[in-house]
């Protein structure tokens, strides 16, 4: 039986890559196997893209075309086989992202996207998504306190931040049974707590 696949999102900060091996572990202890990955990257090139997209500037669909090769390739090499092979498969953004942050965010033409993405993955959605929503300053307290180098999005104006939860947000109203959202100012025991529950929902 093919397997599942989980993406994770939200803005920077919202706190998702704190769950994110401990959703694979918590699979992993019913007996599933799990990979668990991370966009844009997940392959030996989609890294090297990685490095160049979250440090150079770039014209903004330049950002979005690299963004879809890197997706190209994790799909190719990593993703769908291991879909095929009945493994669930976690990942720490994918498409939403970029409808969020080159969408919402940098203002790409919504119809630029949906040729990227019916050409890039016409076949597979994820089965679930779990937006992490929070409110920019929350996000933000957690990124300065964490006290990490920031990177080009993370130094984005706070207004470019706003337009990309509520890209978000307006997606997740568009494809409810897809995209569940997680209130993600709530504890880390709390959130996990109802990540099993709708985790459960389509196991
Ligand atoms: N529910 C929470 N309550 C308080 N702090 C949290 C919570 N979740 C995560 N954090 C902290 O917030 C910081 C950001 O979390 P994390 O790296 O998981 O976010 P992220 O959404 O993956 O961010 P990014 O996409 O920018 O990498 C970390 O220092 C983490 O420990
Ligand atoms: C997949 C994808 C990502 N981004 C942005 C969003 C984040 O700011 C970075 C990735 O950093 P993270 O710490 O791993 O979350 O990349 C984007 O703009 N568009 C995309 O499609």
């Amino acid at each position: 039986m093919r397997g599942k696949f989980i993406t994770f999102e939200g803005i920077d900060g919202a706190g998702k890559s704190s769950h994110v091996e401990w959703l694979a572990e918590t699979l992993r202890g019913r007996g599933l196997t799990v990979l668990v990955t991370r966009e844009p990257g997940g392959t030996p090139l989609g890294e090297k893209l990685r490095e160049l997209l979250l440090n150079e500037s770039m014209h903004l669909e330049t950002e979005t075309l690299l963004m879809f090769a890197a997706r190209r390739e994790h799909l190719a090499q990593r993703i769908e086989p291991a879909l095929a092979r009945g493994e669930w498969v976690i990942c720490d953004r994918f498409s939403d992202a970029t409808w969020a942050y080159q969408g919402g965010g940098r203002g790409l033409d919504k119809a630029k996207f949906l040729a990227l993405e019916h050409w890039v993955h016409e076949h597979l959605q994820p089965d679930l998504t779990l937006l992490f929503d929070l409110p920019l300053e929350v996000a933000r307290e957690r990124i300065v306190l964490a006290n990490r180098v920031l990177d080009k999005f993370e130094q984005e104006r706070a207004d470019f931040h706003h337009r990309v939860r509520q890209a978000y947000l307006d997606r997740a109203q568009a494809s409810p049974s897809r995209i569940r959202t997680v209130a993600a100012e709530n504890s880390i025991e709390k959130i996990r707590k109802q990540l099993e529950v709708i985790v459960s929902s389509i196991c």
